[in-house]
């Protein structure tokens, strides 16, 4: 842990010039696969209105079978991207689930055709804030109307119903994934097998909606912003966003793993230097957290996610009672939490489990002893690994699939 220090409020965030935004914006352009949806077909929207045309972009990984029935969807959290076993155009980095998906893992790419959409709202080619509005042919910035999860998964199902696909095998996603994997269920039951939403929960709660608002603030203070309208003026609210996701970071890891990781060790000096300099090491880790979150994630963007996550409250569209949200399913369930997530606490997964009890779905409830905080989902968890293996492959036999998704 002995990066150099990097000021989010300093030298180095303000050496990042024009160039480097510029290229950026070039880099949102959708490089992936993505379908378009015109005026014939607009996504409706809880905001009351149609967007049209939309865009959703994707990527897929291994081969659909004939009759489409080995289809996995993959929905990815507040900041992540449809890259989640391919390397991000826009990072460089790998695949953000590799460790998750590939042949023999447990979202096997031998067996399943996976599929992961980058959410309407998002920054990655699907439509969002920085897309073109067709009334005003200006970015939409604040005009594009808000996005619910509700609206994503929508949005996800323009998407399967293009590619033919009747029902899913499995929906499955940690965080916002993971609401959104909750939505699915609810939204379509038919047409999920199974799901499995992870570190997540049917609302956020006060103490979410309290840090989403800490973060838009942020960005919003920041004289770059411009009520929403900086690409207009060519530049981004870097400094807004980097404070944002310092404070968002936080709530993404565990005391445990803050201390373990951190301490209170000094960022390579000897002594206090008597400034406000980075001189913990948790202090520089989290500005290169702040920094490096800037050159890949829209602003405007990022006040849309965190909304979505906010608004989205299942029980409150189903008369307070969430187990309405799931009568009759057929969906198996494995709901899979952390310990030291508090976040999305083990508690908030077990009001989903007792629902789908009470609905008398089939369910099981994963709660893993972790020190790895909210983010446990995207690291090495052996035991997330082993339950999510396991019950993919009971699903597969109780489906009858067969071994492999190139047969059929
Ligand atoms: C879920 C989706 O759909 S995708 C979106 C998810 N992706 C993200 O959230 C990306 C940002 N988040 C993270 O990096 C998260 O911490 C994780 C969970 C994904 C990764 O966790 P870990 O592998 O444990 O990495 P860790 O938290 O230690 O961070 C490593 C980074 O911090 C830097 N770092 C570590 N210590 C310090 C320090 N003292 N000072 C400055 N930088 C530091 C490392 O150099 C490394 O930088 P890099 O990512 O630019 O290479
Ligand atoms: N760190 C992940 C999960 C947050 O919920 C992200 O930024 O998407």
């Amino acid at each position: 842990m002995t990066k150099g220090s990097s000021g989010q409020n300093g030298s180095s965030q303000d050496q990042v010039d024009h160039a480097q935004d510029v290229a950026l914006k070039q880099a949102r352009e959708p490089s992936s696969q993505s379908v378009t949806f015109g005026a014939d077909k607009p996504l409706h929207l809880d905001a009351g209105l149609d967007l049209s045309p939309v865009t959703i972009a994707y990527e897929t990984y291994g081969t659909l079978n004939e009759d489409k029935s080995n289809a996995i969807l993959v929905c990815h959290a507040l900041t992540g991207d449809q890259y989640a076993n391919s390397t991000s155009p826009v990072t460089g980095k790998p695949g953000w689930w590799n460790r998750m998906i590939g042949p023999g893992k447990p979202v096997d790419t031998d067996k399943y055709f996976i599929i992961c959409s980058n959410v309407v709202g998002g920054c990655n080619g699907s439509t969002g804030p920085a897309s073109i509005n067709p009334n005003s042919k200006q970015p939409y910035g604040l005009e594009l109307p808000v996005i619910t999860i509700r609206d994503m998964v929508r949005a996800q199902a323009m998407l399967i119903d293009h590619l033919g696909i009747d029902q899913l095998f499995c929906v499955l996603g940690g965080s916002m994934g993971g609401m959104q994997v909750i939505q699915w269920a609810a939204a379509y039951p038919e047409r999920c097998f199974t799901a499995i939403p992870i570190a997540a929960g049917a609302r956020h709660t006060s103490q979410n909606i309290a840090f989403h608002e800490v973060g838009r603030q942020a960005i919003m203070a920041d004289p770059e912003w411009h009520g929403g309208r900086y690409l207009d003026q060519d530049t981004t609210p870097r400094k807004g966003l980097g404070v944002a996701r310092m404070a968002a970071h936080v709530t993404y890891m565990s005391e445990r793993s803050l201390q373990s990781k951190f301490g209170r060790n000094l960022q390579n000096r000897e002594a206090k230097t008597f400034t406000f300099d980075a001189d913990f090491q948790i202090e520089s880790y989290l500005r290169h957290q702040g920094m490096t979150f800037v050159d890949r994630f829209d602003a405007n963007s990022y006040l849309y996610v965190t909304r979505a996550m906010d608004y989205y409250d299942l029980a409150a569209d189903h008369d307070g009672q969430l187990a309405k949200a799931f009568m009759n399913t057929q969906t198996r369930f494995c709901i899979v939490a952390f310990t030291t997530d508090w976040l999305f606490p083990p508690a908030e997964s077990r009001l989903v489990v007792h629902a789908l009890n009470a609905a008398g779905a089939s369910v099981s409830f994963v709660e893993i002893e972790s020190d790895k905080g909210h983010d446990a989902f995207l690291l090495d968890e052996p035991e997330m690994f082993d339950a999510i293996d396991g019950f993919l492959k009971s699903a597969h036999k109780a489906h009858g699939l067969p071994a492999s998704g190139k047969e059929a």
